[in-house]
């Protein structure tokens, strides 16, 4: 596996490859990497003949100085992790590579970006939105692999590209989770003991207000009290918790189309987000 830290390594690297007529898929990450990044490699490597992961540590979408400054850095041991995988490279850049002196461009995806997470989080999609064009430009990969624990994130990377004329296929994988049903996440490591034994209740209570919504109950009765249930297991707060048409994301009271649950909490310091389909 290579390791690589410009741009320009990475466009020559690249060229090789379609001049060899090889499919390019791309796996976008922070690093920390967990079985849910690997299971994004996995399917990578059935897409693509050459895969690149990058690693990022995105400034730009951290709207909480604190969280960047907290964020876990571990790209030795990110090496050794995909080393079995048959990764081709890994990108990692050095900032300048992203944002060069003088930078200016902001990219925004409206409409689907602007409630759930983007309503408690502001400034954080248009620094995904901005990375992600950048790292497909720079990788002009054929397939991108998304996880659908970000879903909202998912949806915006596949308006983008479709938007802007990318050619980057966007694939959505399935959450991996703990034994417990936690997603797994990067900040999870964040959790103290007695937060990690807390953690579960979240996705288990939203398993049981889905299956509530699906026996017909009242979908705006049900969440508010999952809701509670949460915080009474210790959750610190619910920020969101809401049932939303599965492809745009706009408030729906029925299940007359594919629908999803989305959450976000706070345990302790650490902001956890979940999200199932209904
Ligand atoms: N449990 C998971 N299952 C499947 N995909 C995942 C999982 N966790 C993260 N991913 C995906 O991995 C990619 C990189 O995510 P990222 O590096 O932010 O990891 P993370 O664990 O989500 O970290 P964070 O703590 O920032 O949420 C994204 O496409 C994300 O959706
Ligand atoms: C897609 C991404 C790598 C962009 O920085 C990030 O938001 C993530 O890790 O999900
Ligand atoms: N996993 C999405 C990136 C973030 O939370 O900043």
């Amino acid at each position: 596996m290579k390791i690589i830290r410009s741009k320009d390594a990475l466009r020559t690297l690249r060229r090789s490859w379609i001049f060899n007529g090889e499919r390019v898929a791309v796996v976008p990450t922070m690093g920390a990497l967990h079985a849910g990044h690997l299971s994004l490699v996995e399917e990578a490597k059935k897409q693509a003949d050459r895969v690149i992961v990058t690693i990022f540590v995105n400034p730009k979408q951290f709207n909480n100085p604190g969280d960047l400054d907290n964020y876990p850095r571990t790209e030795e041991d990110d090496a050794e992790k995909l080393a079995p995988y048959g990764v081709d490279a890994l990108y990692a850049p050095t900032p300048d590579q992203i944002y060069p002196e003088g930078f200016a461009t902001n990219v925004r995806v409206s409409g689907l970006t602007e409630d759930l997470e983007g309503a408690h989080r502001p400034g954080h999609f248009d620094g995904v939105a901005t990375v992600v064009s950048k790292l497909f430009l720079q990788s002009r990969a054929d397939v991108a692999c998304f996880g659908e624990k970000d879903y909202q994130q998912m949806l915006l990377v596949r308006r983008l590209s479709k938007d802007l004329d990318i050619e980057t296929e966007v694939i959505g994988c399935p959450t991996v989770r703990e034994e417990d049903g936690l997603a797994m996440s990067s900040r999870n490591v964040r959790l103290t003991p007695e937060e990690r034994a807390i953690a579960p209740a979240l996705k288990a209570e939203m398993d049981r207000a889905a299956d509530a919504i699906r026996r017909g109950a009242e979908p705006r009765v049900v969440l508010d009290s999952a809701k509670a249930q949460i915080e009474r297991a210790g959750y610190d707060a619910v920020e969101y918790l809401e049932m939303r048409d599965a492809e745009t994301l706009a408030p729906v009271k029925d299940l007359t189309r594919p629908a999803r649950l989305l959450a976000a909490a706070m345990l302790g310091d650490v902001r956890l987000i979940d999200n199932i389909a209904i």
